[in-house]
C-alpha cells in the first residue's frame, strides 16, 4: 500500500505536487491521470526516494522507500527516465541488478520470459527500440517479485500489441493481490485498464474514485430525439418531468433511457424520425475535468499562428 499524506514537492517556487492526499491499495491497478506538467513524475520518484518532498510525506508499506532494507524487493518501478548501460546485453543489465540487489540470478531468466525478451536477452540495450526499451524496464521492475509496482507511463513508445500486453500485464499483478499504481496522460488506456483513479492537474488532486464512480459522474449521457413535431414532443417530455434542451433540429434529453422516451412518445401518438443514446467520451469527460490544469494547450498555441509557422 501507498500512503501520500499533504505530499508537497516546489521547485524554485512553483508547486509540482501541491500538498496531495491520497492511497494506493492492493488488489487492484490505481490509474494515475493528468495531463503533462501535473505532477505524476514527480509524485511517483517522491514515492521511490529520488526526489525529496518539500512538505508532507509518502510511504509504502508503512515506511519511506529509502527505509526499506531491500528496496528492489518491496518496490518495482518503471520511471520515465532510464539509465541502462548501452553496451550491455539485457540479460547482463538484470544479471548485475539482482546480484547487487540479493536477488537469485534464477530470476533473471524468468522475467526475461515474462516480458517476452528471451530472444533479444544477449543483445546490447543500446540496440534496443523504445518499445524494447519499455519491455526491459518493466523486466528491472518485477525482478524482486514486489508486492507494490509502480509504473510511470509505461505505454509509450509500445505498439498495440504492446498496450494490450502491459494493460494484462497491470491486471495480472493486481489480481494477484499486489500495489499497482500506474500514470498516463490518456484516460482512453486508463479506463481499460484501472479499477481506481485519482486524477491531477497542476499538483492538485482533481478526482480521487473508483473507474465506475468516475463514469457515472463525469461521463454525461443524454438521448438525441428527432422528430417533425419537435415542439409538441418537448412539451410531453418535459411533463413527465424530464430535462428536455432543444439543440439545433433535435431535443437532447437527460432522466431516462432511449427505450423508455421512444415508449412514451409512441403511445402518445407523435411521430419519431429518431432515437438515440449519446454519451460523452471519458476522454471529453477527462479533458473538461483538467481543462483548466493544462499547462500547454492547442488554444494557446492557435492564438500564435505566425508561432507554428516557423
Ligand atoms: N527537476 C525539476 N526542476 C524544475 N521543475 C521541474 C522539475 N521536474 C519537474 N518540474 C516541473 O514540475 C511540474 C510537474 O512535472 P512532472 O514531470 O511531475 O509532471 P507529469 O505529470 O509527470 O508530466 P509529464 O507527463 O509531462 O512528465 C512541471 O511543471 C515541470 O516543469
Amino acid at each position: 500500500m501507498i500512503v501520500a499524506r499533504s505530499l508537497t514537492k516546489i521547485y524554485g517556487d512553483k508547486p509540482a505536487v501541491d500538498g496531495i492526499t491520497f492511497t494506493v491499495e492492493p488488489g487492484r491497478v490505481t490509474g494515475f491521470l493528468g495531463p503533462n506538467g501535473a505532477g505524476k513524475s514527480t509524485t511517483m520518484r517522491m514515492i521511490l526516494g529520488l526526489d525529496r518532498p518539500t512538505a508532507g510525506s509518502v510511504t509504502v508499506n508503512g515506511h519511506r522507500y529509502q527505509d526499506s532494507p531491500a528496496p528492489l524487493r518491496e518496490v518495482g518501478a518503471l520511471l520515465e527516465s532510464r539509465a541502462l548501460h548501452p553496451g550491455r546485453s539485457a540479460r547482463d543489465h538484470l544479471r548485475w541488478l539482482a546480484v547487487s540487489n540479493g536477488i537469485p540470478s534464477s530470476r533473471v531468466d524468468e522475467v526475461l520470459g515474462l516480458v517476452g525478451l528471451e530472444a533479444v536477452a544477449s543483445k546490447r540495450v543500446g540496440k534496443f527500440s523504445l518499445g524494447m526499451g519499455q519491455r526491459l524496464g518493466i523486466a528491472v521492475a518485477l525482478l524482486g517479485d514486489p508486492p507494490v509496482v509502480v509504473l510511470d507511463e509505461p505505454v509509450n513508445g509500445l505498439d498495440p500489441e504492446g498496450i494490450r500486453w502491459v494493460r494484462n500485464l497491470a491486471r495480472r499483478l493486481a489480481a494477484e493481490g499486489r500495489t499497482v499504481f500506474v500514470s498516463s496522460h490518456l484516460m482512453s488506456e486508463m479506463a481499460l485498464t484501472a479499477d481506481h483513479l485519482v486524477v491531477v492537474g497542476r499538483g492538485r488532486i482533481l478526482a480521487d474514485c473508483s473507474m465506475s464512480e468516475f463514469i457515472a459522474e463525469h461521463a454525461a449521457s443524454y438521448v438525441r430525439v428527432q422528430s417533425p413535431q419537435l415542439g409538441e414532443v418537448a412539451d410531453l417530455l418535459r411533463r413527465q418531468g424530464l430535462d428536455v434542451t432543444p439543440h439545433e433540429e433535435e431535443l437532447r434529453v437527460q432522466g431516462l433511457d432511449a427505450a423508455a422516451v421512444g415508449e412514451l412518445v409512441g403511445k402518445s401518438g407523435l411521430l419519431l424520425h429518431e432515437l438515440t443514446l449519446v454519451r460523452s467520451s471519458l476522454e471529453d469527460a477527462f479533458m473538461t475535468l483538467t481543462a483548466d490544469s493544462v499547462e500547454y494547450s492547442a488554444h494557446s498555441m492557435a492564438a500564435t499562428p505566425a508561432g507554428i509557422a516557423r
